[in-house]
């Protein structure tokens, strides 16, 4: 069996990838037990992310190399932009999240170096590091998400962002990230590497920094 870029990477992350995953976070998710205050706080510092996340899709569109590849990243785009931050709009509205709140909330150390990872994978014109950053953001949450037992939780507040994370569309988008990463991840592999390494610990981070 011809071993793939992406799950070599993958098994390079580890134990990283898989602490992410079960989480003590995604563990009260599945059964809708996080705290308010925990979840107003991850919700604070995950909207930030999407902001710096959306200039990397658009240094994913700049630098992809084909018109198939720039169209599903203009859709997951207008996805995240309207679906997603819709989410974030109602959940703060639900658990009494003001403007002031967010505004005096400090970004946490790893959202920054989030912000950091993905300005600098954008920066480097490199369809590879940017893909490699992608496939953790997205294939990280796909593989937490698709594991969540059924019935979801009542709220919607945890049980959207299991279902925002385990659509159909949203299996098909992480399956083509990963395609993407197996054809061009190996014509540089130390830079793929090297950005998905760092990402999967960020992804550990910052789950742990919401506790
Ligand atoms: C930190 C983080 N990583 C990934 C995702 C999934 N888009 C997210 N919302 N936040």
């Amino acid at each position: 069996m011809t071993d793939h870029f992406s799950d070599t990477l993958r098994a390079a992350s580890e134990p990283n990838w898989t602490r992410a995953v079960e989480h003590r976070f995604v563990s009260e998710l599945y059964t809708g037990s996080v705290n308010d205050r925990v979840m107003a706080f991850y919700l604070i510092q995950d909207h930030r992310f999407l902001d710096s996340f959306l200039t990397l899709l658009g240094a994913a569109i700049a630098t992809c190399d084909t018109f198939d590849a720039r169209l599903r990243f203009g859709q997951f785009a207008g996805m995240v932009s309207g679906e997603e931050n819709t989410y974030f709009l109602r959940a703060f509205d639900h658990l009494g999240v003001t403007d002031k709140d967010r505004a005096e909330t400090p970004d946490t150390a790893p959202t920054t170096g989030f912000q950091s990872i993905m300005r600098e994978a954008a920066e480097t014109r490199s369809y590879a590091a940017i893909l490699a950053v992608l496939n953790v953001a997205e294939g990280l949450y796909y593989d937490w998400a698709m594991r969540a037992p059924k019935p979801l939780p009542e709220s919607f507040v945890h049980a959207e962002w299991i279902t925002l994370h385990d659509s159909p569309a949203f299996a098909q988008f992480v399956a083509f990230l990963r395609a993407e990463l197996d054809r061009v991840g190996p014509t540089t592999p130390d830079i793929a590497r090297d950005f998905f390494l760092r990402a999967v610990s960020l992804e550990l981070e910052f789950f742990d920094a919401v506790y």
